[in-house]
């Protein structure tokens, strides 16, 4: 199967990478083209545009950091809708709001093209192990035709109906995480601080009922200030505005979410937005403590 793949980032990288090694032939693009020079010597081809990428591919996937770029990417000069037509399908597996989706979906279907979106669930580690866990919606016989390539980068597929409840879904389940993220570093903080040991912490947090994958995952290296960036906190913090968007259209109160979205706001005020979005820890320790 030949496919296109737009974006090569943290997770357009990985992917690609695993879908060449598991003999997809894949051409990519990105923005910055020197990055897809690496994914030559993995066996891809180049395309030197988006649009020479759908031109040549059947199936083209995209990858990118967040609405805007989405939008770039198909409706700029060399984008993706100047090749798009009957026949062929766009994949946009980028983690954006409905409205997003929406508009990319009704400009594709437009030029006679067929439309998923895709966000993800997993991050660095799955995207390179190839389990992801993919939140479709959108044209369900191109779901069916592209399940080869999901069933490569992902350990499971949904397929959840109309164009946005796959951005819906997606955004739901990382307001829910960057809540859990701001409750962990205060934990981890407080602990410290009343004179506790948080390694221990950590063990008692792992034996409960609130032992999840992410305290396990995150919390060593929050405790080493390592936070080389597996999912960006910038990338948090726009699925936390995201999220309590549509909270505000669906009338949810999101107290929670909201003083979460602020720390990640100044976590990036702070300059720590390219870092892992565990650093919103560092926001606790730059509070003023001294009384
Ligand atoms: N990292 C993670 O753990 C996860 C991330 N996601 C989501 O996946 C998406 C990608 O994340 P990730 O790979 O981490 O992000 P990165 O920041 O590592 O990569 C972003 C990609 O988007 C490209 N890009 C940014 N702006 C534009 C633009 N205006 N036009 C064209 N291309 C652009 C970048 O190109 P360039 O190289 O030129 O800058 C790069 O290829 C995001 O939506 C994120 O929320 C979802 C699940 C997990
Ligand atoms: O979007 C991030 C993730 O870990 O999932």
């Amino acid at each position: 199967m030949e496919v296109g793949f737009l974006g090569l980032g943290i997770m357009g990288k990985a992917m690609s990478i695993n879908l060449l090694r598991r003999g997809f032939k894949v051409t990519v693009w990105n923005r910055t083209l020197s990055k897809c020079d690496e994914l030559v010597e993995h066996g891809a081809s180049i395309g030197e545009t988006p649009a020479a990428v759908v031109k040549k591919c059947k199936y083209t996937i995209a990858m990118l950091s967040d609405p805007s770029a989405a939008q770039s990417v198909v409706f700029d000069k060399d984008g993706v809708l100047e090749q798009i037509s009957t026949g062929k399908g766009y994949i946009d597996m980028s983690t954006v709001d409905a409205e997003t989706s929406l508009k990319i979906s009704e400009a594709i279907k437009a030029k006679g093209g067929d439309f998923l979106e895709a966000p993800v669930s997993g991050s660095k580690k799955p995207a390179e192990d190839g389990q992801l866990v993919i939140l479709a919606a959108g044209d369900k016989a191109l779901y069916e035709e592209i399940l080869p390539a999901f069933d490569v980068l992902g350990k499971k597929s949904f397929y959840l109906g109309e164009v946005g409840n796959g951005a819906k879904m997606k955004l739901v389940v990382n307001m829910i995480m960057g809540s859990m993220m701001n409750a962990f570093s205060e934990g981890l903080t407080l602990a410290e601080r009343s004179g506790l040991d948080p390694g221990t912490l950590l063990d008692v947090l792992d034996l409960g009922a609130i032992s999840n994958g992410m305290f396990k995952l995150k919390g060593p290296t929050m405790l080493k200030n390592n936070y080389s960036p597996a999912f960006p906190l910038k990338h948090q913090q726009k699925d936390m505005r995201l999220a309590l968007a549509l909270g505000d259209e669906n009338a949810v109160p999101m107290p929670v979410a909201a003083a979460a979205n602020e720390a990640f706001k100044k976590a990036r005020s702070l300059g720590l937005g390219d870092l892992d979005f565990s650093a919103v820890h560092e926001t606790l320790k730059a509070l003023d403590h001294s009384t």
